[in-house]
C-alpha cells in the first residue's frame, strides 16, 4: 500500500515536517442542545434520521480526522449534503465546531478570539468559492487587490501584487476589465488571482468549478495544477466529482453522511475501496490511468533476471503498458537508485484485465 511518505516525496509535499493543519474528533452538530451529542454514546452513534428524530439535530460532520501535509492538494469528496462544505468551513471556523481540535501551524484554532480569526482569514487562509463574489464596479485590478486594501497595504504596493497575480492567473490584458465583461471561467481565475494576491498558506476551495462548462472546467483545473506546481501552496479542495478529485489531489477523504469513509491517494482508493460505497464510486475509473507501478509491482524472486529496463514507482500503468509489454525482462522499479520491485506482463495484463485486486 502506498504510504503517506511516499506519496509526499511523489508530489513534493513534506511530510516529515508538520502538518499545517492537523483536525481530531472534529463535529458539527446542527439543531437544538447539538454540544451534546458528541458526548453522548448513545446519540453518536444514531443514523441522520433517527437522530433527527430523537433530538431535532443533524450531525453535518461526524467525528472527522486528518492531517494535510504543507504543499499537499488535500481534496474532500462525497455527495451533496455529505458534510463536504460544513467540514471545510469549520477548519476556518466560518462555521462553529461543535467539538474536536483544529490545529493550524500548531495553534488550536478553536481557541482563538475573533481578532485573531480575523488575523489568519486575511493573512493564512484564502478561500475560492464557486460563486465568485467579485465586486461587479471594481475592475479586475482592484478585485484582485480588495483583500490587500482592507490589510491596510498602500496603492501602489497593492496594485504592483495584484498586477503580479493577475499575469500569474493567465489574465494578462485584462486588469482593466470589469467583471461582467469576462467569461465564467476568466472570473474564476479573478477569484484565484484574489485567492492568491494575500500570499495566504493555504487555499480553500469550495466547488469552484461546479458551474462552468466542462471544457472551461478541465482548463481551471489544470490551471490549478500548473499554480500549485508554481506557488507550491497547500489546498484544500472540496468537490463531488471523482474525476476532478482524481486530477488534483494527492489524497482524497471521502465522506458519507458526515462520517469519513476512506481517506487515501487515488490509487488506493480505487486499488483498494474500503466499503461498497467508495467501489461504487470508483467502478467507472480506468484503472490503469489511476494506479501506478508502485501499486502493481511485485516482490523480487529468485530467478527474475535484474537486467531489465528501470522505471520509477509513480508512473502510471497506462504510461508504462508499451514499454513493459515490448521488454523481453521484467521492469525494474526504481526510486532513488532503490530497487522496489518488479512489473512484469502479468503485472500489467492483470490491471488491464481488472484482475489486479485478485493479486
Ligand atoms: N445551517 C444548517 N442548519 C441545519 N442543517 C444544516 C446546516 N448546514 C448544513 N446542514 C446539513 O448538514 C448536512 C451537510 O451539509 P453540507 O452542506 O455540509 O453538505 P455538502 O456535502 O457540502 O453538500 P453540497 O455538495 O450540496 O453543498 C446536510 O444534511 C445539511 O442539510
Amino acid at each position: 500500500m502506498t504510504t503517506q511518505t511516499e506519496v509526499s516525496q511523489r508530489r513534493g509535499t513534506d511530510s516529515g515536517s508538520t502538518p499545517v493543519i492537523s483536525v481530531r474528533r472534529l463535529w458539527k452538530v446542527f439543531g437544538p442542545k447539538a454540544d451534546q451529542v458528541p458526548d453522548s454514546e448513545e446519540l453518536r452513534g444514531l443514523a441522520r434520521r433517527e437522530l433527527m428524530d430523537r433530538t431535532g439535530c443533524t450531525a453535518a460532520v461526524r467525528d472527522v480526522h486528518f492531517d494535510v501535509s504543507p504543499g499537499e492538494v488535500f481534496v474532500v469528496m462525497g455527495l451533496s449534503g455529505s458534510g463536504k462544505s460544513t467540514l471545510v468551513r469549520c477548519l476556518t471556523r466560518l462555521i462553529e465546531p461543535t467539538a474536536g481540535e483544529i490545529v493550524f501551524e500548531g495553534e488550536d484554532i478553536r481557541d482563538a478570539d475573533d481578532k485573531r480569526l480575523r488575523e489568519l482569514r486575511r493573512s493564512k487562509f484564502s478561500m475560492v468559492f464557486q460563486h465568485f463574489g467579485l465586486l461587479p464596479h471594481r475592475r479586475v485590478v482592484d478585485n484582485v487587490s480588495f483583500g490587500l486594501e482592507i490589510r491596510g497595504m498602500g496603492r501602489a504596493e497593492r496594485t504592483k501584487r495584484a498586477l503580479e497575480v493577475v499575469e500569474l492567473v493567465g489574465l494578462e490584458g485584462y486588469e482593466n476589465s470589469f467583471p461582467d465583461q469576462l467569461s465564467g471561467g476568466m472570473q474564476q481565475r479573478v477569484g484565484l488571482a484574489r485567492a492568491l494576491a494575500g500570499n495566504p498558506d493555504v487555499l480553500f476551495f469550495d466547488e469552484p468549478f461546479s458551474a462552468l462548462d466542462p471544457l472551461i472546467r478541465r482548463d481551471m483545473q489544470n490551471e490549478v495544477i500548473r499554480l500549485h506546481h508554481e506557488v507550491g501552496k497547500t489546498m484544500v479542495f472540496i468537490t463531488h466529482d471523482l474525476s476532478e478529485a482524481l486530477k488534483l489531489g494527492d489524497r482524497i477523504l471521502i465522506m458519507r453522511d458526515g462520517k469519513m469513509v476512506q481517506c487515501g491517494t487515488g490509487d488506493e482508493l480505487v486499488g483498494a475501496p474500503a466499503d461498497d460505497y467508495v467501489r461504487e464510486f470508483v467502478k467507472d475509473v480506468p484503472r490503469g490511468d489511476v494506479l501506478t507501478l508502485r501499486w502493481i509491482m511485485r516482490p523480487l524472486k529468485d530467478g527474475d533476471a535484474l537486467d531489465g529496463p528501470e522505471m520509477g514507482p509513480d508512473v502510471v500503468v497506462r504510461e508504462a503498458t508499451r514499454a513493459v509489454l515490448a521488454a523481453d525482462k521484467p521492469v525494474k522499479v526504481v526510486e532513488n537508485g532503490k530497487l522496489l520491485g518488479i512489473v512484469g506482463d502479468d503485472e500489467i495484463l492483470a490491471v488491464v484485465a481488472g484482475q489486479e485486486g485478485d493479486m
